[in-house]
């Protein structure tokens, strides 16, 4: 079931709750109508991402109903922005082409007022990597989806609150706690007008006015490469076809419901990814939307 509602009362002591019925049931409508609509859709997601995960990314996004395409030339760059519904920026092993492709691609992204969701993998670690996810900032990622560590140095680099430059990226992996990211989110969000996901245990997803915390998945997701990359690819299906922070918060969703039951089947993390991507591939819409959220205005 989809209620969590919080033990204070509304409003008050739990500061500023936005647990009212009307809010969450809206919301619940939303996030299942995102995952109905990429199955009837079919929306094309076109992906710059990086080399390690982007088998998986094309096959979770082809799971839910979307359709994939990975590309790493400009001009190509550009043609699948304009034919594609939103588009995935991964910037988690970057080649000296992207130093054109990146810039162009999110330029053309915004002029076209298109979709499009970032993961900002192990920013930080080169010139190249901190140069593009810089120049990023003006162009406005309709999603931004990141592990804790990722979106606290994004936002320390783009000066927003809660931010920090010596955030705990190190390398792919986070080792801040997603509470420890809230502000960073909520300030990342506000600027760009659209939603952010933070994963990990417990992943928040907020709009800059209310977060939710998203429950469910497994340890195991952590013990397989690509989880986060692929719940990117999946966020920009979503994304073209529903508001950002619906899409950002139907892709988490359809994580941990999808992880949980998949661990449930695994025997290892090798089996854990095949059962993943057939959970995924058999949710339905009415599911995601009755994964446990709390929600509260922020
Ligand atoms: N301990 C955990 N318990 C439950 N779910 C988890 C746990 N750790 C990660 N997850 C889930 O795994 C998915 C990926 O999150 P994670 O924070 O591991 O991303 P990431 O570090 O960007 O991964 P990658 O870079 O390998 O793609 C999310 O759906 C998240 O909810
Ligand atoms: C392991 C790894 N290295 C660069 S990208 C990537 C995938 C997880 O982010
Ligand atoms: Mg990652």
């Amino acid at each position: 079931m989809g209620f969590c509602f919080p033990d204070a009362p509304k409003g008050e002591s739990m500061g500023k709750t936005a647990e009212t019925v009307a809010e969450r049931q809206k919301i619940e409508q939303a996030v299942a109508a995102a995952g109905e609509a990429a199955r009837r859709v079919g929306p094309m997601a076109g992906s710059i991402t990086n080399t390690v995960t982007v088998n998986f990314v094309a096959n979770a996004q082809l799971a839910v109903g979307g359709s994939a395409a990975m590309v790493y030339l400009p001009d190509e760059a550009e043609a699948i922005a304009r034919a594609g519904g939103a588009t995935y920026i991964n910037v988690g092993t970057l080649l000296p082409v992207y130093a054109q492709t990146v810039p162009a691609v999110t330029k053309t992204l915004n002029a076209l007022g298109r979709p499009w969701v970032l993961d900002p993998v192990a920013i930080g670690i080169g010139a190249l990597r901190t140069e593009l996810l810089a120049g990023m900032k003006p162009y406005k990622p309709a999603i931004i989806r990141g592990n804790a560590s990722e979106i606290i140095a994004l936002a320390g680099l783009w000066g927003l609150d809660g931010g920090a430059a010596d955030s705990g990226v190190r390398g792919v992996d986070a080792t801040d706690s997603v509470q420890a990211a809230k502000d960073a989110a909520v300030a990342l969000a506000r600027h760009t007008g659209g939603a952010v996901a933070v994963s990990g245990k417990t992943d928040l997803v907020t709009d800059g006015r209310v977060a939710a915390r998203s429950h469910g998945g497994s340890p195991m997701m952590a013990r397989v490469t690509g989880c986060g990359c692929s719940l990117g690819g999946v966020a920009a299906v979503y994304a073209a076809v529903a508001e950002p922070f619906a899409a950002a918060l139907a892709a988490t969703a359809a994580y941990n419901l999808a992880g949980r039951q998949a661990a449930e089947k695994a025997a290892g993390s090798g089996s854990f990814q095949m059962h993943f991507i057939d959970a995924l591939y058999r949710l339905t819409g009415n599911a995601i939307a009755a994964n446990p959220f709390d929600l509260e205005e922020v």
